[in-house]
């Protein structure tokens, strides 16, 4: 082990109230709203290729013409409750919301800055109405935090020079009283989402980041805190130079799942996901591979039976509206969560063999398991393996608990569970339970010999 000073400070799952509720969040909704959703991946009638909120990064767009949009932020359709509405149907336990990108534009009337709403058309605090819609909403609220800062003129990409550090100590001290101000501000923030902290400058800034870390906690004690925020002494990102864990959760996972168990590293994490291929800012075309509602589904029950939770991105339109391809979206995966949910909130790992059918989740502090289905076996027999002297019961469909599923002990610790489920075109969720007493439940049929 080496000897670090701004390493992890903590291995292993937090187990404060805090962090469990943030564990058995289940589902999220992310959402990337700035300046870059008024020319949504578009400028002057030709497409940006890219990230539609990168589109300031873009050669064909002045930097100071993009700036300029601060001008044009007018979104006569926003409305925070109906944010917060859609997010509540749709089954989101929490949100994960840009205050400031990388353009440096903030949603909120910073006194740090000029380039914030306040000095914008629409004049008024976005941030603010949209904490209390979805704190009124039982949906709890994240603040993403972007580090880099492309407007703020004592960003660097790397200290070269001394004028260099002694711009980037100014940035530094901005950055710090940004974030004490989100934090007094909005002080029902449960978490902190950061962001842009890749750069060689930011990362040479081990010290300064961990007090600032620190700091950020004792100001907000229970604050969610992942692992982009800031590097070891070395450098080292996301797991520091011992391999352990840097924060309260990993955040490597953007636009990618863990295929295993041992993929996650016995750490709390979540999944933030695009919905077309790369475009998490607005983008008039929506093109490419779009996820359906099924694929959306999928990976939030492959997330969460493994440990994680699924966090969907919406980028609404300049003009403050969710676009209709997302509302519609968000009604599927609603529909699909008013009838499943209790597979996925407030579960975990269920310690199982994965089959070809799905994916396990087990409810935390019980023994309840459910089976969450994709792939619907021809024979209607769905193969279940327990460890030893586990028995196994009451296996049900979730959504029709009357029914008794018929158990076969096929072999030692092996099980079939039989369902015949011609018509579904969902996925749906088998539940059963699970005792360590084999013995004490015969209610599975013994193989015929
Ligand atoms: C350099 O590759 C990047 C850098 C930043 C991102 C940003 C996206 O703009 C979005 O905010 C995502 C959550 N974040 C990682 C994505 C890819």
């Amino acid at each position: 082990k080496i000897n670090l000073v701004h390493g992890a400070h903590r291995d292993g799952k937090r187990p404060d109230e805090a962090m469990k509720k943030w564990r058995g969040y289940g589902l999220g909704q992310f959402i990337h709203w700035g300046l870059y959703a008024i020319p949504g991946g578009e400028w002057n009638g030709k497409t940006y290729n890219g990230a539609a909120e990168w589109i300031r990064s873009w050669d064909g767009i002045p930097k100071s013409t993009y700036d300029s949009l601060i001008y044009k932020f007018n979104p006569v359709n926003f409305d925070a409750k109906a944010w917060a509405a859609t997010a509540k149907q749709m089954g989101a336990k929490y949100v994960t919301i840009t205050t400031k990108h990388h353009d440096g534009f903030c949603l909120w009337p910073s006194k740090y800055t000029d380039y914030t709403v306040a000095n914008s058309p629409w004049k008024k605090d976005i941030i603010k109405p949209l904490v209390d819609a979805y704190d009124a909403a039982g949906i709890d609220v994240i603040l993403y935090f972007s580090v880099m800062d492309w407007n703020h003129p004592g960003w660097r990409y790397d200290i070269k020079t001394e004028a260099d550090s002694i711009a980037f100590e100014g940035f530094k001290q901005f950055t710090r009283n940004q974030l004490i101000e989100l934090l007094t501000l909005y002080p029902t923030a449960k978490g902190l989402w950061f962001d842009g902290t890749w750069d060689k400058s930011w990362v040479k800034q081990a010290a300064f980041a961990d007090e600032l870390e620190q700091e950020l906690r004792k100001l907000r004690p229970g604050i969610i805190i992942g692992s982009r925020f800031r590097a070891d002494e070395y450098g080292k990102r996301h797991f520091d130079s011992n391999g352990v864990l840097i924060g309260d959760y990993e955040q490597g996972w953007e636009r990618k799942l863990p295929e295993k168990i041992a993929d996650v590293h016995g750490n709390d994490w979540d999944c933030v996901m695009t919905v077309p291929e790369n475009q998490w800012g607005y983008n008039k075309a929506w093109k490419g591979h779009i996820k359906t509602a099924f694929e959306l589904i999928e990976m939030t029950a492959k997330s969460v039976s493994l440990g994680g939770n699924f966090v969907m991105n919406f980028g609404p339109q300049g003009d403050g509206a969710i676009r209709k391809e997302e509302l519609q979206l968000a009604k599927e995966i609603g529909d699909w969560m008013k009838v499943n949910s209790e597979a996925i909130y407030n579960c975990e790992y269920a310690v199982l063999d994965k089959q070809d059918w799905g994916y396990f989740t087990k409810k935390t502090g019980s023994n309840k398991i459910y089976m969450l289905v994709f792939n619907t076996p021809i024979n209607g027999k769905y193969r279940v393996k327990l460890p030893a002297k586990m028995g196994i019961s009451m296996a049900a469909p979730l959504s029709n608990p009357g029914v008794k599923l018929k158990i076969e002990e096929i072999k030692a610790n092996e099980y079939f569970i039989e369902f015949n489920n011609p018509s579904a075109k969902q996925p749906f969720v088998i539940t059963f339970e699970t005792d360590t007493d084999k013995k004490s439940n015969q209610n599975y049929e013994k193989a015929k010999t």
